[in-house]
C-alpha cells in the first residue's frame, strides 16, 4: 500500500492531521495512541514497565504513571532510553499487525520521532512534516495540557529540530501561528487529493490512459 509518514514536533499539529485523513478514508496508524493503548491497566507494557522501573512507575488503577514517567524520562536521557527499549519493540510489532488490516487508498503511519528514529525511510513512500514555529508549539501544548513551559522545552529538546525534520520532508505542512483550522484543513485536503491520486498509479508513477 502507498504510504506516507506523518512526524511533527510536539504540539505541531498531527493528531488534528491525522484525524481529517482518517475521515476522508485513509488507513492511518498511530504510533502515540498505540503507546498509550500499551500502558493502559493489563496493557502488554506494564509488566515490562514495572520490571524496568520498579512498581514506583505503574499508578494505583494499574496504568502507567504518566506524569511519573514524563518526569524521568525528560529529565534523564539514560531514564529515557529504557523507556524507549521496552515500548518501541512493542509498538513496532502493533504497527506491523495494524499494517496487515489495513485498508484505504493509501496508509498514514503517525510517528513522532520519524526523524530521530532513521529506521522510516525506507518503509514510507513519503515523509510528511507539520512544520510550527517553537514558540506556537509551547503555547497550543500549554493549552491542550496545563504543562509548564520547562517540561515543554525539555520535551522539544529531546526531540529533532525543525531544521532536520524539514530537511527529510517530500511533503509540508505549515501550521504555524498564522494558520486557522480552515487553512489547515483545506491544506491538508489538497495533499490527501495528491495522495490518493498517486496511489493509484502504477508503481513506476506512469498514468495509463485509455
Ligand atoms: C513519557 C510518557 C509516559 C509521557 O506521557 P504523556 O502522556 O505526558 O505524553 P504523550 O505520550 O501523550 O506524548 C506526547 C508527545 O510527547 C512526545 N514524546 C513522547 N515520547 C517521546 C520520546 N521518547 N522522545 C521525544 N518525544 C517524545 C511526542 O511528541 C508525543 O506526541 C510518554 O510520552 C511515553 O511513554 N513515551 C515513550 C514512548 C514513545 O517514544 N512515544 C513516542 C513515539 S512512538
Ligand atoms: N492551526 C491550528 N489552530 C488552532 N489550534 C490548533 C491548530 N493546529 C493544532 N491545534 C491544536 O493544538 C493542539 C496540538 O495539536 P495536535 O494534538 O494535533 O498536535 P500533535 O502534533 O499531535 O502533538 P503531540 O506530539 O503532543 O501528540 C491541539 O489541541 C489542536 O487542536
Amino acid at each position: 500500500m502507498f504510504s506516507i509518514g506523518l512526524t511533527g514536533g510536539i504540539g505541531s499539529g498531527k493528531s488534528q492531521v491525522a484525524d481529517w485523513l482518517a475521515a476522508w478514508g485513509a488507513a492511518v496508524i498511530d504510533t502515540d495512541r498505540i503507546a498509550h493503548a500499551l500502558t493502559v491497566p493489563g496493557g502488554a507494557a506494564i509488566e515490562p514497565l514495572r520490571a524496568a522501573f520498579g512498581a514506583e512507575a505503574i499508578g494505583p488503577d494499574g496504568a502507567l504513571d504518566r506524569a511519573w514517567m514524563r518526569t524521568r524520562a525528560f529529565g534523564d536521557p539514560a531514564a529515557r532510553r529504557q523507556l524507549e527499549s521496552v515500548l518501541h519493540p512493542l509498538i513496532d510489532r502493533a504497527v506491523r499487525d495494524q499494517a496487515e488490516r489495513a485498508e484505504g487508498p493509501y496508509g498514514v503511519y503517525v510517528v513522532p520521532l520519524l526523524v530521530e528514529s532513521g529506521r522510516w525511510r525506507e518503509r514510507v513512500d513519503r515523509i510528511c512534516v507539520v512544520d510550527c514555529d517553537p514558540e506556537t508549539q509551547v503555547r497550543r501544548v500549554q493549552a491542550r495540557s496545563g504543562l509548564t513551559r520547562d517540561t515543554i522545552e525539555r520535551i522539544m529538546s529531546a526531540q529533532a529540530s525543525r531544521a532536520d525534520r524539514l530537511a527529510a520532508a517530500d511533503d509540508i505542512i505549515v501550521n504555524d501561528d498564522s494558520t486557522d483550522l480552515d487553512t489547515l484543513r483545506r491544506r491538508v485536503f489538497q495533499l490527501h487529493q495528491a495522495w490518493c491520486d498517486r496511489a493509484s498509479r502504477p508503481a513506476d508513477g506512469r498514468t495509463t490512459h485509455g
